[in-house]
């Protein structure tokens, strides 16, 4: 069963062509990182494959399927500065959005979709904030809220845009936990990463990605200097010898 395939994928923003020949076909059950340098169209890739960003060539299929036939299959967790925070609704709501797939927009949330998500909210240590304006929530505590969002979703696959950047260790670990249970429930995990340090600690699968994969596989295999250099255009020092 294929989770997620990509062939010949291109995107450009107007005519600068940020994605070209870009072809993976995701491991079931795995966690991976993409790992590039800034630039390098991480995000572009999430933002094409979800259709949030139009493509210029190529195929997405999730689950052998279109992504509108397979959309409350997948999860997404967007960049943190991409979102209006200064839209005025609390927590709780927001965690709700992630059952809109299943209850339907016009629909009234029952009780028991505000229980689940409010048990999504307490996995994630946020329960006390549920009715707190989310834009009087620090960096980490939103954080916090969009992966109880994506956990309520119960998505077979989680797309996550660098949900560790500006959070504490706490709060990183509370996140790397929560993506390691996804994973040990059989979900698969796509998560957009910086920190090169950590890579081999968390993913067992890691997609290097410059403009086009570098390389994708698993992390033992595929995270070696020669590789890594290779994405990040040899100007890099490699950590293991610093
Ligand atoms: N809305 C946009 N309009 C025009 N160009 C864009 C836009 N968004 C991204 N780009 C350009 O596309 C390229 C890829 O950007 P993208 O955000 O996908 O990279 P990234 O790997 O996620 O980067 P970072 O690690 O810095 O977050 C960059 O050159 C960027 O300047």
């Amino acid at each position: 069963m294929s989770v997620l395939k990509i062939e010949n994928l291109s995107a450009s923003y107007r005519k600068n062509k940020v994605l070209y020949d870009v072809n993976f076909d995701i491991q079931p059950g795995s966690l991976t990182g993409i790992v590039g340098p800034n630039g390098s169209g991480k995000s572009t890739l999430l933002k094409v494959m979800l259709e949030l960003h139009p493509k210029l060539t190529g195929k997405v299929k999730f689950f052998n399927s279109s992504l509108s036939k397979t959309k409350t299959r997948v999860g997404y967790v967007p960049q943190r500065g991409s979102v209006d925070w200064d839209f005025p609704t609390n927590a709780l709501d927001v965690v709700l959005m992630g059952l809109y797939g299943k209850i339907g927009w016009f629909k009234w949330p029952a009780r028991k979709d505000k229980e689940r998500a409010m048990e999504s909210l307490s996995k994630m240590g946020m329960a006390d904030y549920a009715d707190r304006q989310i834009s009087q929530l620090s960096g980490g505590q939103q954080q916090r809220v969009f992966l109880a969002r994506a956990l309520v979703q119960d998505a077979d696959l989680y797309l996550m845009d660098e949900p560790l950047v500006g959070v504490d260790a706490a709060t990183e670990a509370a996140i790397m936990a929560t993506l390691k249970e996804l994973k040990m429930a059989g979900k698969t995990v796509m998560v957009v990463h910086h920190d090169l340090l950590t890579v081999e600690e968390y993913f067992d699968h890691v997609m290097l990605l410059n403009r086009t994969i570098i390389k994708y596989g698993k992390t033992e295999e595929v995270f070696t200097k020669e590789n890594v250099q290779k994405a990040y255009g040899g100007v890099l020092r490699w950590m293991k010898e610093a």
